[in-house]
């Protein structure tokens, strides 16, 4: 059975409170307003991120690997040039092994218990043998239960289409990358999809709330419960019967490779829709949706918990450009705009924004990515210019 659950009036009006502003990437707040057990007050303050006296709010900040040191760079330089009132912690989160487990250090973990808010580089992950992922480790962690991924066309950037405006969220803690794996017998490997009710459960309402929140009433269920007819079919029914709670928004279901052959084929009948998926699914169709908009450099995305929440580019460290100088710091920098809406501190959100897309759009300062020949900064550089 899902247990419905019932709102406090505050958290009511807090849901009912119109967005302050245009959003280009909806603002989380109203969405995580709901659904949770702990008090609205609380909530709230965790979601906008620890104010110091001094005015400024403290957010861990994980450089990341590869090119996630330049692009932090630019992002850091952004936000001074800009007045954000943000106050960034740095915290290192190279593996420790502890009891044969890899963990992340608990300085990291204090930082961002301590701050509920994190923006976070890319981190690379070794192929095979070596340490597991600390992008998963870090969203198990901290329960980061939903990853939103929105992808929207660039302004003056030309692909084959020019009005993509897709948003997917992932279950982000379990699924495929469950990390269950092992040897049967030599020449045979086993691997668990783990799909549980109440992981499936808290995405699906974060989906569905999250639809009426930005006014994409429709939410499309991407599944293969044809073939993982019980994990992906427990998914499934879950969706079906959260359904049934959101009456305004209308639900379908669509299998995932028909779902691939569409979106590649005309992105625009998904532009209404908020899709939600497992896991692996989410983490393979965002990279294809960042193709249909340029490329990697362009999309971001939020791992959002019920304390704390992690924002990040969709890409990875690409290590093939790392140190060069030529990453395209926009994802990350669209991923620090979201956790600034996250935190309702949309006045920045809007300057910085403007000030991208406006550059973007002018098209004299784009990195290589996007056909330019700016270096990473000096792309920042022209949207500091701006500021
Ligand atoms: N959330 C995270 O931190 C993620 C980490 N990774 C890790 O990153 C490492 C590299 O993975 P790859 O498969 O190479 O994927 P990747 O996303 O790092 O790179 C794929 C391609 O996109 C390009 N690219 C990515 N971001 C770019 C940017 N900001 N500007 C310009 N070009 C960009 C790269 O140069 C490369 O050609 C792996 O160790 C992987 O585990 C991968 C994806 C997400
Ligand atoms: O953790 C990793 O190495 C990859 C994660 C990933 O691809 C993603 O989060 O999109
Ligand atoms: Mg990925």
């Amino acid at each position: 059975m899902i247990a419905s659950r019932s709102f406090s009036t505050p958290v009511r009006q807090c849901l009912r409170r119109p967005h302050a502003t245009r959003k280009w990437l909806p603002a989380l707040t109203q969405t995580q307003c709901r659904s949770y057990a702990i008090p609205y007050e609380e909530k709230v303050a965790k979601f906008k991120g620890k104010k110091g006296p001094d005015g400024l709010y403290t957010v861990s900040l994980i450089e990341g690997d590869g090119i996630g040191p330049e692009i932090s760079r630019s992002v850091i330089d952004i936000f001074a040039a800009a007045k954000a009132p943000i106050k960034w912690e740095s915290v290192d989160v190279t593996p420790q092994l502890k009891n044969g487990r890899t963990v992340i250090p608990d300085t990291a973990i204090d930082s961002i218990k301590t701050n509920y808010i994190a923006l976070k580089g890319p981190l690379a992950t070794p192929i095979g043998k070596g340490h597991v992922s600390l992008n998963l480790t870090l969203r198990r962690t901290f329960n980061l239960f939903a990853n939103v991924r929105p992808c929207k066309s660039i302004a003056g950037y030309k692909t084959p289409y020019d009005n993509v405006d897709t948003v997917l969220i992932r279950e982000n803690t379990e699924g495929e990358y469950s990390g269950i794996e092992h040897v049967v017998v030599d020449g045979v490997v086993q691997s668990i999809k783990l799909i549980t009710r109440a992981a499936s459960e808290r995405v699906l309402r974060f989906a569905f709330q999250y639809a009426e929140d930005v006014g994409k009433l429709k939410v499309r269920a991407v599944h293969k419960a044809t073939i993982m007819k019980m994990s992906d079919g427990l998914f499934l029914n879950i969706a079906r019967r959260v359904a049934k709670d959101f009456p305004k928004v209308e639900f379908d279901e669509e299998l995932l490779d028909n779902t691939c052959l569409k979106i590649v084929t005309d992105p625009t009948p998904y532009n209404d829709k908020v899709l939600v998926m497992p896991n692996l699914y989410g983490d393979i169709l965002s990279d294809m949706c960042a193709g249909l908009i340029g490329g990697l450099g362009l999309t971001p995305s939020g791992n959002i918990g019920d304390e704390c929440s992690i924002f990040e580019a969709v890409h990875g460290s690409a290590p093939d450009i790392a140190g060069k100088g030529l990453a395209n710091p926009t994802a990350l920098l669209l991923s620090s705009i979201m956790m600034l809406q996250h935190m309702e501190l949309f006045e920045y959100a809007d300057k910085i924004q403007k000030a991208t897309f406006d550059t973007l759009a002018e098209g004299k300062y784009l990195t290589g990515d996007l056909g330019g020949k700016a270096k990473t900064h000096e792309y920042a550089k022209a949207i500091i210019d701006k500021l």
